[in-house]
């Protein structure tokens, strides 16, 4: 019988290498790995359990990757509260104090095991670990607050007590539900020596190998990975940015040469626009990895940007999957090596055919244009490096940019407080060029799809039927691709601009001219 948590050394221990009477992975079977985001975690842990892990396991090696538990949003989640305790514990003002975060986040996790481990003895030995790891986590945040400061490898250190917690938890429901899982834990993976050659791909491919050979050790157990994987080099916030479990995953699956990576969400797939916007959105059945990761840098929250370069290098398909729809097709993100080969299938008769819209439309909010208009007849030499200088000092990326001969504008994502100061500082600056704008409450529209560099007039008909609709058009730049084009509009203008688009050029009875 499952006695207690197998874990690593120091973490209250049963029997690691006795599976008795417990399910585990089949040997010699191809790997597949999963990887569950916090907010699925936080409200549908016994389903993954028992309709998805364990089914898995009748045809594949799993090993699955955990991200930090939420139990509502992801700015409620275990992650958003580490960062607001390591604030908190820099702060002597601070209305909260740094371990009413933290003893908060403890009873979360032992009421959530409490409603769904039955076993005594298992809930017993995960609140001692959960335990363990709070007062390790509350002994660097007090530290913290003696010294004023977090390093950044502390700071990942206490990010990454979510992750640990949230697969502690998962390694005990799993092992109560009958499965033989493993908890590892990646916070020391990354040896000193990888990390100094910082974040390079032979840094990926070593980090991916040596997660590969920790989940090996698991021999028939089921490894339930923490997806923070160490102190990176320059710290994971800031290098990698949250969502940092997706790549850990990736790591793993080309480290493994799993024959599929799996991300599993609550939703049931990449869909034609965000399925919470626009209700007539239409599940993709494939998808190209450089579409996707368009999608993703203009807003559709789906991956983490990073994840499709590592997997499809490797020719490992990622299969986006549905939480509370295990048997659903999902979408598949098709590696080069096999693109053309697969159908660009598509669910539903709604849609035009493939070759005649583009794939997706997303929208990317929190957008500030900051616009200069030089004083001088003719852009002067020096003129736009010295404003990218500036931009640079401060630490903000432009996403477009149009220019005229006197004039720049450029839209910056203003997501933080810290980075539209920024932007307000930088503005200041610029004035010594000529005239300077700011534009606030902005939003870019990117419609991408790859087979939009053959789809003759496509941009027009995108900004005439803005225009048609009222939608005022602030800038348009030219995509710096041919798989995306882009501009900005006024928030409040969003949904219409994207329904009104995704019914235009994506569906059959949206147009009349065809
Ligand atoms: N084109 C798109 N296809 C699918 N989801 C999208 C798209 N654009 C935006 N989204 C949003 O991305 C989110 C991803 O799902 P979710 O499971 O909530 O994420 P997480 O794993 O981070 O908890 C959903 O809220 C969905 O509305
Ligand atoms: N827990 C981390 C990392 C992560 O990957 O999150 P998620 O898988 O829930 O997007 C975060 O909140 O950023």
């Amino acid at each position: 019988a499952p006695d207690g948590m197998v874990t690593e050394s120091g973490m209250q221990n049963g029997n690691g290498k006795n599976t008795d009477g417990m399910q585990g992975n089949p040997s010699d079977a191809p790997w597949i790995v999963q990887k569950f985001g916090g907010t699925s975690l936080g409200k549908f842990a016994d389903q993954i359990a028992v309709e998805i892990v364990k089914p898995s396991m009748s045809l594949h090696r799993t090993a699955i990757v955990c991200s930090a538990l939420s139990t509502g949003t992801k700015a409620e989640g275990t992650t958003s509260r580490l960062l607001r305790a390591a604030s908190a514990a820099l702060n002597p003002s601070s209305t909260v104090s740094h371990t009413s975060i933290v003893s908060e986040i403890s009873s979360d996790h032992i009421s959530a095991a409490r409603s769904l481990i039955r076993s005594p003895s298992l809930l017993e030995a995960f609140i001692h670990n959960v335990e363990a790891e709070t007062n390790r986590l509350l002994s660097f945040l007090s530290a913290a607050q003696v010294l004023q400061e977090i390093s950044p490898k502390t700071r990942d250190i206490i990010i990454g007590a979510g992750e640990k917690l949230s697969c502690l938890f998962m390694t005990s429901l799993l092992q109560d539900r009958g499965v033989a899982a493993e908890y590892v834990n990646l916070e020391n993976i990354v040896h000193p020596l990888t990390a100094a050659q910082g974040l390079t791909q032979e840094f990926y491919k070593e980090v991916g190998e040596s997660i590969a050979e920790r989940v090996r050790e698991c021999e028939d157990r089921v490894p339930v990975i923490t997806g923070f994987f160490g102190t990176v080099p320059g710290s994971i916030l800031v290098s990698v940015g949250r969502g940092y479990t997706d790549l850990c995953a990736a790591l793993l699956a080309v480290g493994i040469g799993a024959e599929e990576y799996q991300v599993w969400k609550e939703v049931d797939g990449i869909f034609t626009a965000d399925p919470r916007k626009v209700p007539q959105a239409q599940l993709i059945a494939t998808i190209t990895p450089e579409e996707t990761a368009e999608l993703t840098y203009w807003g559709a929250e789906v991956i983490h940007p990073f994840t499709m370069e590592q997997v499809m290098g490797a020719h490992i398909p990622i299969r986006v999957k549905n939480v509370t729809n295990p048997l659903g097709q999902g979408t598949v993100i098709v590696p080069r090596s096999l693109d053309g080969l697969t159908s660009p299938g598509q669910h539903g008769g709604l849609l035009k055919p493939r070759f005649l819209r583009p794939t997706a439309v997303t929208t990317k909010t929190d957008i500030t244009v900051l616009s200069i208009r030089s004083n001088r007849k003719n852009l002067s030499h020096g003129f736009l490096a010295g404003i990218f200088q500036t931009l640079d000092t401060r630490r903000l990326a432009v996403d477009l940019i149009s220019t005229s001969e006197v004039h720049v504008s450029m839209a910056v994502h203003t997501d933080t407080t810290q980075r539209m100061n920024a932007v307000v500082a930088c503005a200041r600056e610029l004035e010594k060029w000529g005239e300077v704008e700011i534009l606030k409450g902005l939003t870019i529209l990117a419609v991408v799809g790859k087979h939009m560099k053959s789809m003759v007039g496509i941009a027009g008909k995108m900004f005439s039927t803005l225009a048609e609709s009222g939608v005022n058009i602030e800038m348009i730049s030219q995509g710096s691709n041919e798989i995306n084009i882009s501009c900005v509009i006024q928030e409040k203008d969003a949904l219409k601009a994207m329904t009104i688009l995704h019914t235009k050029l994506f569906l059959f009875q949206g147009d009349d001219d065809e």
